[in-house]
């Protein structure tokens, strides 16, 4: 698997388009009502079939049941599920087994101690992500635009491809990668213009700027993503 830049919280043909255009290899689908990015049943469908296979579907959910599950999972028919709410252990590998797909578990990041659990995730998980933990209170458990201390995980071996995510905008990408050493980055908020609503200029400057760090990392390389990820 090579470097990978996911779009989150796509839910218009527009914007989806967008992302795809700017060579996305992972566009993220949120079903969870309380956010502004919140894909409705009508639509998921249609964004799923707009995909065709030029980047991997994601389903994000948070704390899903498995009947919520089965249905996002027939709505979008998802590559990659990305599980961003307190599931447990347990949960995370109760899921993997049930609906037979891939999975990437959230973890949310302020303070090394919130590292603890990384093995025991690593364990269940296909691919793990991180993210700043939200305020206490915030109604939303993703998607807040917030940066954690990116220290914390620098040359960490989780033993599991990684993911960064939180606060990463076109502006802060290429420091991130450099910092980190991650295998992949995911953005919502900071390829919008207001809470949303996606920038097909914000998206195409991020996944621009990723990759001029993704190629400083491997100056040997000049595959693309997905030509890396075969
Ligand atoms: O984007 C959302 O609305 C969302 C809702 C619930 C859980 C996660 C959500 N988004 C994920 O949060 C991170 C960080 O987003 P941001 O770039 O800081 O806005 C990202 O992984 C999104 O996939």
């Amino acid at each position: 698997m090579g470097f990978e830049i996911k779009i989150c919280g796509l839910k218009t043909p527009e914007a989806l388009d967008a992302a795809l255009a700017a060579g996305a290899d992972l566009v993220g689908f949120v079903h969870f009502p309380k956010s502004p990015r919140h894909v409705t049943w009508e639509a998921a469908p249609r964004l799923a079939a707009q995909v065709r296979g030029l980047a991997l579907k994601v389903a994000l959910v948070v704390d899903a049941d498995d009947a919520l599950l089965a249905d996002v999972i027939a709505a979008l028919d998802p590559d990659l599920l990305q599980l961003h709410g307190h599931e447990t252990v347990e949960r995370v590998a109760q899921i993997r087994a049930r609906f037979g797909r891939p999975v990437m578990k959230a973890l949310p990041v302020a303070v090394r101690a919130d590292l603890a659990p990384v093995s025991d995730y690593a364990a269940v998980a296909d691919r793990l992500l991180f993210d700043a933990k939200p305020v206490p209170g915030a109604l939303l458990p993703g998607g807040n635009g917030r940066v954690f201390d990116w220290a914390l995980i620098r040359g960490l071996d989780a033993g599991r491809p990684v993911m960064l995510s939180g606060g990463l905008d076109a502006g802060n990408v290429v420091e991130a990668i450099a910092a980190t050493g991650v295998d992949g980055v995911d953005v919502s908020s900071g390829v919008e213009t207001a809470p949303g609503v996606k920038s097909p200029e914000k998206i195409q400057a991020f996944i621009a700027a990723a990759r001029r760090a993704r190629d400083i990392a491997a100056p040997c390389s000049n595959l693309s993503p997905k030509a890396q990820a075969s």
